[in-house]
């Protein structure tokens, strides 16, 4: 369980980038949604520790993240931004990174690196050298380095950038499995990526958490908001564009999923929110749009 109590941060010479976050994050996988800049990094270096809060609190089953030491091996961590070592090869990599992580035997070391390397599907290239790997595979190696060890708490900072379709499916499910009796939390800009397999989801904006809670919490945020019209092509021409949600051909009409706090066109009729539509409604409500 991650528990977070009033955490702070300002970067040097910057504004805020997380204010007063309050948050407890407990078995399975929890999404973390927010717009750039909102914050989720920042927040995700914390957990991993290895960013400060300027201010507030953060344990992890308990232990505070100034006890480093005695929890460092619970927690597995995918960067943003995941870096490879070019020279070397996949299964190197992971064994190196297996013993920084305190596994000293090479038998169990190389039992693990198999195993990782069979749940990231990357057997066939695990003696490549990295610097042959294509993003996609890069971005699996940094999940498998991730996994070492079977941590309690996984971070994952937007996973499945990189990934193709059918890997991005495989890899949603490896984590669903994972956080049955443990705790991921994931970032995405993807909302596809917390409807098909988080429980609960946490937004942050502009370095505020505005919302915690489930799926449904989430997408009753737009409810009351949307609106589904059917235009023709001047009036589809003639509307707001930062009205319109999404729109599609059919025949001579445009059929258009509107927000809007009131009717915006006569022939408009409420429909209820997508989740993505529920994530937009609250974005927009902060920006007192
Ligand atoms: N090393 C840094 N130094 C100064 N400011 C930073 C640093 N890292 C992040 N920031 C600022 O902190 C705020 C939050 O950034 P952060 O990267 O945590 O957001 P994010 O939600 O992960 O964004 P994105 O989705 O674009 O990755 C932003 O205003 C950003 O410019």
């Amino acid at each position: 369980m991650i528990s977070i109590e009033h955490v702070s941060k300002t970067y040097r010479r910057g504004a805020w980038a997380l204010l007063d976050i309050s948050a407890v994050f407990g078995t399975g996988m929890t999404g973390l949604l927010g717009p750039n800049g909102a914050g989720k990094s920042t927040l995700m270096r914390i957990l991993a520790g290895l960013a400060s809060p300027t201010s507030g609190r953060v344990t992890i089953r308990g232990i505070p993240l100034s006890r480093p030491e005695e929890i460092r091996q619970s927690i597995g961590y995918l960067p943003q931004n995941f870096q490879v070592y070019p020279q070397m090869t996949g299964r190197d990599y992971l064994d190196y990174i297996a013993s920084m992580k305190g596994l000293k035997s090479r038998k169990e070391r190389t039992a693990e690196v198999s195993r990782l390397l069979e749940v990231v599907n990357l057997n066939n290239h695990s003696d490549q050298k990295m610097r042959t790997y294509s993003g996609g595979m890069r971005q699996r190696i940094g999940i498998a380095q991730a996994l070492l060890g079977s941590p309690d708490v996984l971070i994952v900072d937007e996973p499945t950038s990189g990934l193709d379709p059918r890997e991005r499916v495989r890899f949603r499910n490896m984590l669903t499995r994972y956080s049955l009796n443990r705790t991921v939390l994931l970032s995405t800009h993807i909302v596809a990526d917390i409807q098909s397999n988080c429980h609960e989801v946490a937004v942050l904006h502009e370095g505020s958490l505005i919302m915690a809670g489930s799926l449904a919490e989430l997408q009753a945020c737009g409810r009351g908001f949307l609106w589904e019209a059917r235009m023709s092509h001047e009036e589809y021409e003639a509307a707001d564009p930062s009205l319109i949600l999404s729109s599609r051909q059919e025949g001579e009409h445009m059929i258009c999923r509107m927000i809007h706090a009131r009717r915006p066109f006569a022939g408009s009729v409420m429909v209820e929110p997508e989740l993505e539509e529920g994530y937009i409604s609250l974005l927009r409500r902060e920006r007192h749009v």
